[in-house]
């Protein structure tokens, strides 16, 4: 049943790769978009925010092109949409914009439609479309995400993140697409690599299930795409053998980058110390970064209302951070 007066969901960045966790591990943070979704005499892309710049406002948007998937999936015909977007995540950064507005489509337009397909329909179908399921999972289902993508089929488990978990990024001023920063990997991998990852990325999860956030340190480490994209981002390397000498858990590369991400005990008594190194690290290779302290997302995609009572800007203005 088509809900005629329209849906607006919230969605969570996401970082990808966790450290050892190449295509398979990500986590849900509290930076977030918003999309409406209402059905319309003509199609109409309303894009706020300055993170929105350059995206495509006709048919050929990819969450107008998302919704029609699952209106086709579903068996029914809304051809003309009015969408509404505003974004607070950094676009082509490493923080899962892509992942958001295609987990955000799929939601926004099953709800639209009442929800007759299940979120581990809408999974598969995020994880088809974006080719690896650690930043859809932890978009779609919040919280810390393991995975696996067989080409058809994505199965998951969802890890409640500790709540001494604080997440600091540090994201720089240049954009690097995903798509580039996967032609510098290399297609095949040793043995002795190979396993190097596993036996990390197996520790690592046990240990964010369990809570054991003295065993980050030794499990963040990977051989499977962060050597490769180290040149890439300037700082990059020092930055990942030197951070957790001031203060973080582990050090990763979010995503494809280029923004750096450190777990770090909340409580720690260094914070200060580590965003420092961290910004005057970038600073000294010519890189200007932000530093953004954020926790894990809990919640993952949200239905919050619909859009009956008000403009969409209205509508998302009290859950917008100034
Ligand atoms: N809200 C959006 N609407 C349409 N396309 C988007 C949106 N957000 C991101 N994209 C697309 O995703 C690209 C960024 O994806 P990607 O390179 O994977 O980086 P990341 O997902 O880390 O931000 C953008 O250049 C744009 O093409
Ligand atoms: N596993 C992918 C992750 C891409 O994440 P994004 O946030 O940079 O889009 C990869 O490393 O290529």
């Amino acid at each position: 049943m088509i809900k005629p007066e329209g849906v607006y969901v919230r969605i969570p960045a996401s970082t990808a790769n966790l450290g050892p966790g190449f295509d398979t591990l990500g986590m849900a943070l509290s930076i977030y978009a918003w999309i409406g979704m209402k059905s319309s005499q003509e199609t109409m892309i309303r894009l706020y925010g300055s993170q929105m710049e350059g995206i495509p406002t006709d048919k050929s948007n990819l969450v107008y092109k998302v919704a029609q998937m699952v209106f086709r999936e579903a068996g029914v015909h809304i051809p003309e949409l009015e969408i509404s977007m505003y974004s607070d995540i950094p676009l082509t950064r490493g923080l899962g914009s892509s992942a958001s507005a295609i987990v955000g489509a799929l939601f926004a337009a099953n709800a639209l439609i009442g929800s007759p397909l299940s979120e581990a329909k809408l999974f598969n179908m995020a994880t088809a479309i974006e080719d690896h399921p650690d930043n859809v999972g932890a978009s779609l289902f919040g919280g810390i995400i393991t995975a696996v993508w067989d080409g058809l089929h994505a199965d998951y488990i969802r890890m409640e993140p500790h709540e001494d978990l604080e997440v600091l990024v540090v994201i720089p001023d240049f954009q690097l697409s995903t798509s580039e920063a996967r032609k510098v990997l290399p297609a095949q991998i040793s043995r002795q690599d190979a396993v190097f990852n596993i036996s990390r990325s197996s520790l690592l999860v046990a240990a964010l299930a369990q809570g054991r956030l003295d065993l980050i340190q030794r499990t963040m480490s990977d051989r499977l795409h962060q050597p490769y994209r180290a040149n890439l981002v300037p700082g990059m390397a020092e930055i990942l053998k030197e951070a957790v000498q001031h203060g973080a858990l582990g050090i990763a590369l979010s995503g494809a980058g280029p923004t750096l991400l450190a777990l770090v005990d909340r409580h720690s008594d260094r914070k200060k110390e580590l965003e420092a190194y961290l910004l005057n690290t970038m600073k000294a290779k010519g890189i200007r970064a932000t530093a953004r302290w954020l926790n894990p997302s809990s919640e993952g995609a949200q239905l919050i209302g619909n859009m009956s009572s008000g403009s969409f800007l209205e509508l998302i203005k009290g859950e917008v951070k100034a």
